[in-house]
């Protein structure tokens, strides 16, 4: 990585010297044609705004294109300068400020360009570096921020986890009593100054502070004794001076994220929440106040408690999550305040039904009175496809029921134009009749599926006939592993000669048998090499994969893909998820060639490799025209048929990966019984029915289990490897408190997020503490996760490191 003469680097929130050129995202799209909107032409440089109230909450940051990821990454490596990197910058912020003032958008967002992540902005602009960074005082650069981001070759990365129920992820703030605080990333003003600059008036945007409290997590040494939520009084003094400085700079606007309200929060907690924001008001005189929820229903308490705020002007809740909210707002709404209506959605692909967000709308009119009123959407658009325009492969009639982050921006104005009078009746019934045509599509609905998953059903909660200890005997007896038996979760580096021969072979621009060749050489030297490392049951490696998820969506049917959906996931990783539109089914094998190609190459049990049907549903856009959990049924029995398929061809250790189970937790915990349960269910229809020496293993990447212990257990695999290192063994902590799980269990033995290797000690210690929670007959030696992010060179080091550690151990056991 780019741990090149970082020190020199300008801070974070300078603006680069070259005007930037990048063209704005097209306006067109299938549903919302470019004559629905007319460009306005700037008038002495200045966008005129219209009196018509829309709101965007947020826009995708690494471009159509994926600009940003390829600049950070060329900038990392070292191949290019910081005046690269922030020249594609702001040619995408620029690009994304005129697409919305183009459109009609009245409340332009600003400071929601990230170079990394939102909430490692917002610990850059309070100075809450942790000291192992080395980072005193001034404004906060490059290399400081991207060390806490990513690590550097003498200090690990600060630990990463899920956004609430996304597939995004933030870096997690530590905070303990010693932390001085203090402004030191000017980022959020010079943004809007930036926009200012090129004439458009925005609104920037914070991660408010609760949100940013409640979300971080105690420093080491202080875990169980401090309460991060004390620190508020020291926070708010920088708040204080954000917002000074924005407004001298002359904004008239500010929106807080706080998203923690959908949450459940105690009294105490919502207590905490009005005082800091009674604490702002002097501050805040002068400015228009937005705060956003979002991803959920805003619970009763907590709506009281944001809506009795006198310093706010408006309040921006989730309306395709947050039906109940819907009801609140019904029940009672602040008189004179605006209502922020989320009704186009932030978390999916499909178009907007835009009669029915009127009628929404129209009923929200009359409670809350006329003009107050702004069209929004759900939540940021930092969570769908960036722009539909890129989209030439896809199917025409599919493509007409879609809506990317560009073009729900031209919805969420035409709702407000509509809204205001000026109803363009053309595009709203050929809006309607798109959405009719998806409705009565027959590549919708697939009536035998449906009887199908009915059936299935029926019969019962799909178990497997014998208990785990009995299974894992039976397995043993096959396999012969020795103590601490190593593995690793599946995928090998990704490297861009894999790349390039899957592209060539996509674009046939190569023969099938010269890309069947291609891929067994690189499983061969796969294979090979987890044998000289001494590496006990294999994986092929995930070669032939582009994504864990993306590749089984390509071949079920009842799924769509794209070219360039991607969504930001991490950093500069992103992800492209399928689109579910139908009814699901498998019309072959999916891997079993594969995975029988990869076992013949060794005489050590080859794992063969799925993605279980929770994950591949939570990291699809998902249909809405029915429940959740159905299609995950459905999912389940195509991932049901492609095991049988796999143990009839010989494979007897199967994975079936299930690293979104966790994530896609509701976040309100009345709805936990009902989700853990039918996704636990689905997990087991994949594999009620192999024999007890198949062995199953899952793998889940996410490691704040404790709540969900039983659900884990009940899922019934007979091992799971799980994501651990990056949080201080947090997960261990439910097994010290007297948790019994008789199952094999891999908590991951180091970080697979950073290039840093780590030593055999570092890793034997590890062990060692799970040692002492955990049976050692129980314990698997594994990563984190898949290493397709990772170069060769250090997994050969990491991986030769992890299994000295395993043979370390096994020596004392057997002394023992
Ligand atoms: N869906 C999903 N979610 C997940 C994970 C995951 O593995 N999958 N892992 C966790 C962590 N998140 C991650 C998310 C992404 C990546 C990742 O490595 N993504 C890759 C892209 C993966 C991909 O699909 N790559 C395509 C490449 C497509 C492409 O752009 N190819 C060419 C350009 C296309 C062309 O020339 O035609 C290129 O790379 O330049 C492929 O390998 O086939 C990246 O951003 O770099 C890793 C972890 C949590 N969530
Ligand atoms: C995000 S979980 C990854 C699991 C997958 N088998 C891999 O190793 O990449
Ligand atoms: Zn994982």
């Amino acid at each position: 990585m780019g741990q090149l003469a970082l020190q020199r680097l300008p801070p974070l929130a300078s603006v680069p010297k070259r005007p930037p050129s990048l063209p704005p995202p097209s306006l067109a799209s299938p549903s919302l044609a470019c004559a629905t909107v007319s460009r306005r032409p700037l008038r002495n440089g200045l966008y005129i705004a219209r009196a018509m109230s829309s709101h965007i909450v947020g826009y995708p940051r690494i471009g159509p294109k994926r600009e940003l990821k390829f600049a950070l990454e060329s900038f990392w490596d070292g191949k290019t300068g910081v005046d690269e990197l922030q020249n594609v910058a702001a040619d995408l912020r620029k690009s994304i400020w005129k697409h919305m003032a183009d459109a009609g958008i009245k409340y332009i967002p600003s400071n929601t360009f990230s170079y990394y992540d939102q909430m490692l902005d917002t610990t850059a602009m309070l100075g809450a570096v942790p000291s192992r960074y080395g980072w005193e005082s001034g404004e906060i650069g490059f290399d400081v921020y991207f060390s806490m981001a990513r690590g550097n070759a003498s200090v690990p990365a600060m630990e990463m986890t899920k956004w609430f129920d996304t597939n995004y992820h933030y870096i997690v703030p530590e905070l303990g009593p010693d932390v001085k605080f203090s402004y030191a990333s000017h980022k959020a003003v010079a943004e809007f100054k930036e926009a200012k600059a090129l004439g458009i008036d925005t609104v920037p945007v914070l991660i408010g502070p609760m949100t940013y409290l409640l979300l971080s997590k105690p420093a080491k040494g202080v875990e169980n004794s401090f309460c991060l939520l004390s620190l508020i009084d020291k926070i708010l003094p920088i708040y204080k001076e954000v917002l000074a400085d924005l407004k001298s700079a002359g904004a008239r606007w500010i929106q807080f994220d706080e998203p923690i309200l959908v949450m459940d929060l105690d009294t105490s907690q919502l207590q905490a929440f009005s005082d800091a924001y009674a604490h702002m008001e002097s501050s805040l005189a002068g400015l228009n106040v937005l705060i956003a929820t979002y991803f959920a229903d805003v619970p009763a308490e907590a709506y009281k408690t944001l809506t009795s705020l006198k310093c706010v002007t408006g309040f921006g809740f989730d309306l395709v999550r947050g039906l109940e909210t819907l009801e609140l707002i019904k029940v009672g709404f602040p008189r004179g305040k605006l209502l922020f209506a989320g009704v186009v959605d932030g978390r999916n692909i499909w178009a907007n039904d835009l009669s029915a967000s009127l009628k929404t709308l129209q009923a929200l009119e009359d409670i809350v009175g006329k003009e107050k009123v702004v069209v929004s959407t759900s939540c940021s658009l930092l969570h769908t496809a960036v722009d539909l325009v890129n989209e030439i492969k896809l199917d025409k009639e599919l493509k007409s029921w879609l809506a990317f982050a560009a073009q729900k921006v031209v919805e969420v104005n035409a709702l407000a134009k509509s809204f205001s009078g000026v109803k363009d009746e053309a595009l709203f019934a050929s809006n309607s009749m798109r959405q009719a045509s998806r409705r009565s599509s027959p590549r919708v609905t697939n009536v035998s599926v449906q009887q199908d998953v009915a059936a299935a059903l029926k019969k019962s909660d799909h178990r497997r006939s014998t208990v785990v200890s009995v299974r894992l005997q039976a397995q043993q007896k096959k396999l012969n592993l020795p103590a601490l038996p190593t593995t690793t979760i599946g995928s090998f580096p990704q490297t861009a000669d894999i790349r390039r021969i899957r592209r060539e072979f996509k674009a046939k621009k190569m023969s099938e048998i010269d890309y069947v060749q291609a891929m067994k050489e690189e499983f061969e030297k796969v294979v090979k090499l987890q044998e000289e490392l001494g590496i006990d049951v294999l994986v092929h490696g995930e070669a032939e994969r582009n994504d864990m998820v993306e590749y089984f969506g390509e071949q079920l049917s009842g799924f769509a893909f794209t070219s360039n959906g991607w969504v930001q996931s991490y950093g500069s990783r992103c992800v492209k998820p399928p689109i579910i539109y139908g009814d699901v089914t498998r019309p072959k094998a999916m891997t079993v060639f594969w995975s029988s190609m990869a076992q013949k190459m060794t005489k050590r049990p080859m794992k063969g490799m799925l993605t279980g049907p929770v994950t591949i549903l939570n990291w699809s856009f998902v249909r809405n025209d029915q429940p959740r959990h159905e299609t995950c049924f459905q999912i389940a029995l195509a991932i049901k048929d492609e095991v049988q398929d796999l143990e009839q061809a010989g494979i007897t250790v199967i994975q079936i990966d299930e690293a979104a189970l966790r994530e896609g937790l509701p976040l309100r915990r009345s709805e936990h019984e009902f989700y853990l349960d039918w996704a636990v269910h689905a997990f087991r229809i994949t594999n009620f029915c192999v024999q007890d020496t198949t062995q199953i293993h899952t793998h889940m990447c996410y490691s704040n289990f404790n709540d969900i212990i039983h659900s884990i257990i009940n899922m019934d695999a007979d091992v799971i490897t799980i994501e651990n290192s990056r949080s201080d063994e947090k997960l261990l902590s439910v097994f010290r408190e007297g948790v019994k799980y008789g199952a094999g269990i891999g908590p991951g033995v180091y970080d697979i997020h950073s290039p840093r290797i780590p030593s055999a000690e570092e890793i034997a210690e590890r062990i060692n503490k799970m040692l002492a929670v955990l049976e050692s007959k129980v314990l698997w030696v594994n990563p984190d996760c898949g290493l397709k992010t990772r170069k060769y060179s250090e997994v050969k080091s990491a991986l030769s490191n992890m299994v000295a550690a395993a043979k370390l151990i096994r020596a004392q056991l057997s002394k023992s």
